[in-house]
């Protein structure tokens, strides 16, 4: 009888917009020869995250009605249950955590006796936004978790950084994990065989206890099939940013602009604000779909800052 081994699993944390879907594409890419699947955990209602996974995958799951670390044995429990079930069987699962994930409780369930006999943890890989780790992991204790828990520490976005800045940062950043393997990478460009270089030594225990009574972060989803006028989108969204830093973290959905056929992909972490054309609306019509995710944000508040960017 044919042995049938694990299906090697690597969990990809870090912080809202650090570059989490950016590095699964690129893995995605190197390992073509493999049969992978993904499973994007999106925070908010709509996974934006899904469609911007543009690498080949056998089968991509979208689990939207929480974040995994705090349902464990519900939805991500189900879906490796029905991994299991499928014809062929995957060599590789890749698991995209929301931003705010705590690594931790993911990891503790592939050390449960059931799932263990089917999936063997390979890597907990963490995204360090380079530009603001520091920040957040004043902000949030999630961004500490997140990276304690990871045997790979990928520092992304280090484009503006010095030599010695990076250094610093890093120096930092290992103070809180000094088991994880470091690498530095500008768009996610992590090589497998530097994940490969990396011990597994994902231990949830040493990361202190679990975050527990939730989240402090929200999500607000805003639709309009009004179209957005460019420059006062723009101008509204930086406005904001640059007011609220500390309560607002990522915005991404598509936006239909005035005077435009085609749909843009919006995306900001905080400091850049990315529009990128999306290809045609196909047989939908134009509307805007945008996820906020922050602290404690109201769906009021949104409405009132977009209202004015509609046409
Ligand atoms: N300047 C710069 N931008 C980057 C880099 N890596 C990713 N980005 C951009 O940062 C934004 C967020 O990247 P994603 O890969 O979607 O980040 P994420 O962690 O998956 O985001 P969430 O799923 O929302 O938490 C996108 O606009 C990327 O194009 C980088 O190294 N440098």
């Amino acid at each position: 009888m044919e042995e049938r081994l694990p299906i090697k699993v690597y969990i990809i944390t870090g912080f809202l917009g650090a570059g989490k879907t950016t590095l699964l594409n690129n893995l995605l890419q190197q390992y073509q020869d493999r049969r992978n699947i993904v499973i994007e955990n999106e925070f908010g209602k709509v996974n934006i995250d899904a469609s911007l996974v543009t690498q080949q995958t056998d089968t991509l799951y979208e689990l939207t009605s929480g974040c995994i670390c705090c349902s464990l044995d519900n939805d991500l429990l189900e879906v490796l249950g029905d991994i299991l079930q499928l014809e062929q069987r995957p060599d590789q699962l890749f698991i995209e955590t929301t931003g705010i994930a705590d690594a931790g409780n993911i990891i503790g369930m592939f050390q449960m006796p059931q799932v263990k006999k089917h999936y063997a943890l390979e890597k907990t890989i963490c995204v360090a936004d380079a530009e603001n780790v520091r920040t957040r992991l004043e902000q949030t204790p999630e961004t500490g978790r997140q990276l304690a828990c990871a045997d790979v520490v990928v520092i992304n976005k280090t484009g503006s950084l010095t030599v010695p800045e990076l250094v610093t940062l890093y120096q930092e950043l290992e103070a809180i994990n000094p088991l994880a393997f470091y690498t530095a990478t500008e768009n996610g460009q992590l090589s497998v065989a530097d994940l490969h270089r990396a011990a597994s030594i994902a231990r949830p225990a040493a990361a202190g206890a679990p975050l527990t009574g939730g989240h402090k972060i929200n999500s607000v989803l805003f639709e309009s099939s009004r179209p957005f006028d460019l420059d006062r989108l723009l101008y509204v969204l930086d406005f904001h940013f640059n007011v609220y830093p500390d309560q607002l973290y990522r915005i991404k959905g598509y936006v239909a602009l005035k005077g435009e056929q085609e749909r843009f992909l919006l995306q900001s972490t905080g400091r850049y604000l990315h529009l990128t054309p999306a290809g045609s609306w196909g047989n939908d019509a134009p509307a805007s779909v945008l996820v906020f995710i922050g602290r404690e944000l109201k769906t009021a508040t949104i409405e009132r800052i977009l209202q004015p960017a509609l046409k």
